[in-house]
């Protein structure tokens, strides 16, 4: 990449200090909005006293929308279990990651090399992620009760010392609340207080668990992730990218260069490269992909919905595999091994977190394996979304002696064996699975 890796060296470095996966950057407010929603196929399902609706989406939309996106429509409209969840916590997906690519591009535009600033801006979008989405899940759902599993302990911010954190993370919520009727949603009626943003976080104290219902939430940078568990299963999975390229050829490069890359390559259609929310709902078959809403864009859901298949690969010579970025979270040594053994040519697409579970179920990727040292405990919101969305894609998911990934436990997959292996299709599964069988006792895990 020549032609910018003038622009690419002004901007990789501060990246490379500042971009790890944890880091947002100062968040600036979103651009002014729209109102008004689409969303009259399914209102009756959903709690209309704060999803708006227009009456006319049917002469509007149907008789434009391609059949892709008609199968959408039937999926999500019909009165089935979970499509109100599914739909609103697409909204909350795209709201969050909306959040997160307006620090990005701050990131991009007004570097900061004061890594204080840095962490603070994460901390603060962090909080504020887990906010909107507790708020929005509880407003639109209309449950005071709403029970979210996040990684954070909830009482940080509670804390006295932390009272310019919760003013600022107050201030940034309500900026983004105020344009959640971009989004389908109507927005409060006064910006929420500090003492109402403490307690619709404190919602994010779930211990998880085999029975009940509760939300299991993961965010960073790269990915926002939201799935609904039942009685210890995966009901709802919702996991948006918003650096996800759309372009494979992008994926293997370090995440944040998408961005700038986006801007610096003009795309004929625009929706190509700039993130997405992948989603899925237990026992349909199918995964659905659309793009993140930009700046003055109006979320119309479905929009620009398509079905979301796993590759169909089923060749190791052809297929292409996922692991860990960073070395310490699982062996590179082992996979390195591994692929080398079982005939997977390609280079390794290293990509953060969930985002490798989005490229095995959209097709641009077949195998991730994660083989984490002894000891490390997955955590469930690292996977759950991925997992379901993967299944319905088509794809298979389990433990490396083929057993699927257990959410009733808690907070944590417990008894997983060795590690994580999630392929395109059971041919591919069954060839690593039986791999790694044969590689296990000569290794160092
Ligand atoms: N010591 C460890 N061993 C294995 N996995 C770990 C780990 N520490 C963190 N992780 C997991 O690996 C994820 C990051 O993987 P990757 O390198 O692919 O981005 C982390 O996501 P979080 O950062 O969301 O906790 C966490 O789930
Ligand atoms: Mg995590």
């Amino acid at each position: 990449m020549p032609l910018y890796s003038s622009i690419f060296s002004a901007t990789i470095p501060h990246i490379l200090r500042h971009g790890k996966k944890t880091d947002y950057f100062t968040f600036s407010h979103l651009e002014a909005a729209t109102s008004s929603c689409f969303l009259s196929f399914n209102h009756k399902n959903l709690s209309s006293s704060h999803i708006a609706s227009v009456s006319n989406f049917e002469q509007i939309y149907s008789s434009h929308l391609m059949e892709e996106e008609r199968q959408m429509v039937d999926v999500v409209s019909q009165p089935e279990e979970y499509s109100k969840e599914l739909n609103v916590a697409v909204r909350a997906v795209q709201m969050a990651c909306s959040l997160s690519q307006k620090v990005q591009d701050t990131l991009i535009s007004k570097p900061s090399n004061n890594s204080k600033d840095c962490s603070s801006s994460v901390t603060v979008a962090g909080w504020s992620v887990k906010a909107i989405i507790s708020w929005i899940l509880s407003t639109c759902l209309r449950d005071d009760n709403i029970s979210i599993l996040a990684e954070e302990d909830v009482h940080t911010l509670s804390n006295t010392n932390s009272s310019e954190l919760l003013e600022t993370v107050a201030k940034t919520v309500n900026e983004c609340l105020a344009k959640a009727p971009q989004f389908g949603v109507e927005a409060p009626e006064s910006p929420l207080g500090t003492s109402e943003v403490l307690e619709i976080i404190s919602h994010c104290n779930s211990l998880g668990g085999p029975s009940g219902r509760f939300w299991a939430l993961n965010c960073d940078q790269y990915a926002v992730s939201l799935s609904l568990i039942k009685d210890g299963e995966v009901v709802v999975g919702v996991l948006g990218c918003p650096n996800y390229p759309m372009r494979k050829d992008w994926l293997s490069y370090q995440q944040s260069y998408h961005r700038i890359m986006s801007k610096l390559i003009p795309s004929t259609n625009r929706t190509l490269n700039e993130g997405c929310v992948i989603c899925a709902k237990k026992g349909s078959g199918k995964a659905w992909i659309q793009p993140l809403i930009h700046v003055n864009e109006k979320f119309v859901w479905p929009n620009h919905a398509k079905q979301a298949s796993v590759s169909s690969i089923d060749n190791l010579a052809l297929a292409t595999f996922c692991e860990t970025v960073e070395k310490a979270n699982s062996s590179h040594s082992f996979t390195d091994g591994l692929a080398h053994s079982v005939g997977l040519s390609n280079k390794p697409l290293r990509v953060y977190n969930m985002v490798k579970y989005a490229a095995i179920a959209c097709g641009d990727a077949e195998v991730f394996m994660k083989f984490s040292r002894s000891g490390y405990k997955e955590k469930i919101c690292d996977h759950a979304a991925g997992v379901i969305i993967i299944q319905e894609a088509g794809g298979t998911v389990t433990d490396v002696r083929g057993c699927s990934l257990d959410f009733s436990k808690g907070s944590h997959l417990e008894g997983i064996d060795r590690g994580i292996v999630a392929c395109a299709g059971s041919t591919l599964h069954e060839n690593i699975i039986d791999a790694v069988d044969a590689s296990w006792s000569s290794s160092t895990l």
